[in-house]
């Protein structure tokens, strides 16, 4: 049967709100077997290699899937925790957090959850499980501050490609982006603050984004754009000048261009121009990561120390920081306004009509 029974409550209460946090995604193990299964649930979705599928299957298949895994497992092995992956503890406490935060500011009735686009917990069963408890609205909420076709849109095609199979669908609302939200940018000026309370400030502040093919850039896609404007937002609460910040981007992944500059050949210029101590961040990971804990504090840290630098430090992402938590709640909170539960709705419906019938006694008096 394609569209499943649904749960007996589908016709009274509960009428429960959920937010889902959605992020990435992240092995189950850091072994070859395991890499092979998410690399190839991540790499088969068109919106992440926009390449044709008749060319792009027998290169994942015949090439990618057959080497990366192994070496991706290794540096996977390098960050692993005893609690497992960093993406998917951090994700699972922010989700925990968040529930605690919205509870303190009335929404204790709302269910916060968290999945992911690729892997485990997925967003089909999370989605499942929210309608098991009598959720009727879903606030889906991306871990992308930027919004980029190949990471955002993806989240809302597994939400929509689990509505396919759903007869009763809850209310859905989606939030597209926050790469400007003041709470946002004030949550990473506190982490930079802090950092340099700590250490004391550096030459230059590094500020490192995931990347994307550059074509994406003139195909429309704004997530360049966005990228940038939380760095000249962040700059200028940390009263930075031009000359002391770099946008860089990390990651590339073929033989395409990628959006410039490249994150560690900038590191390596720099320490071979000369500059002792950079400061690196990076802005548009909410969580730390493979791409930061090991791709940033490692490799880059690496290219800037053999180049002639002297102190490569890594700034952590937002994690489970105070003012990044007030940030999703506000976010959350923002998007949830006005949001009727189906009593409230079919209250105001009710009173609006009492409304309208006393408007029309009166006109006819
Ligand atoms: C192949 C193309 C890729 C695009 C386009 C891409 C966009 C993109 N990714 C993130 C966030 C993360 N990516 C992570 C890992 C990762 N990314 C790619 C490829 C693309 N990403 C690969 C192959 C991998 C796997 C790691 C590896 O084998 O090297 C992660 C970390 C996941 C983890 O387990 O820690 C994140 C987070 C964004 C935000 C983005 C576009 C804006
Ligand atoms: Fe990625
Ligand atoms: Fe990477």
């Amino acid at each position: 049967m394609r569209f499943r029974p649904e749960p007996p409550h589908a016709h009274g209460q509960p009428d429960a709100t959920g937010v889902l946090l959605c992020n990435l995604g992240t092995p189950d193990a850091p072994t070859a077997p395991a890499l092979r299964r998410y690399l190839g649930e991540f790499l088969s979705d068109p919106r992440v290699v926009e390449i044709p599928r008749a060319v792009w299957k027998p290169i994942l298949h015949g090439i990618v899937l057959r080497t990366r895994p192994a070496k991706s497992a290794a540096k996977y092995a390098s960050i692993w925790t005893p609690e497992g992956s960093p993406l998917r503890v951090w994700t699972d406490k922010q989700a925990k957090l968040l529930q605690g935060y919205l509870g303190e500011r009335g929404h204790s009735a709302v269910k916060v959850d968290y999945a992911m686009r690729y892997g485990q917990p997925s967003i089909a069963s999370r989605l499942d499980a929210f309608k098991a408890a009598g959720v009727t609205r879903v606030l889906v909420l991306p871990a992308y501050p930027q919004y980029s076709g190949t990471t955002t849109a993806s989240v809302v095609d597994a939400v929509s490609a689990w509505g396919r199979n759903i007869r009763f669908l809850p209310e859905l609302r989606f939030v597209n982006q926050y790469h400007d939200h003041p709470l946002y940018i004030e949550a990473l000026a506190k982490r930079v603050a802090s950092h340099w309370t700590e250490h004391g400030q550096a030459e230059q502040l590094v500020m490192s984004f995931h990347g994307v093919p550059r074509r994406t850039l003139t195909l429309g896609d704004p997530y360049h754009c966005q990228c940038h404007k939380t760095a000249r937002l962040l700059a200028a609460r940390l009263r930075l000048s031009e000359a002391q910040y770099k946008v860089t981007f990390q990651s590339r992944f073929g033989r395409a261009e990628w959006l410039q500059p490249y994150t560690e050949p900038t590191l390596h210029e720099l320490g071979k121009a000369g500059v002792k101590r950079v400061d690196v961040m990076c802005p548009g990971f909410v969580s730390d990561c493979i791409e930061t804990l090991e791709e940033i504090a490692m490799e880059g840290r690496q290219a800037f120390l053999t180049a002639g630098g002297q102190e490569f430090r890594y700034i952590p992402c937002l994690n489970d920081q105070h003012e990044w938590m007030l940030a999703l709640t506000g976010i959350a909170q923002q998007h949830l306004a006005g949001w009727p539960t189906r009593a409230e709705a079919g209250e105001a419906s009710e009173l609006a009509e009492q409304r309208e019938r006393a408007r029309r006694l009166g006109a006819a008096a």
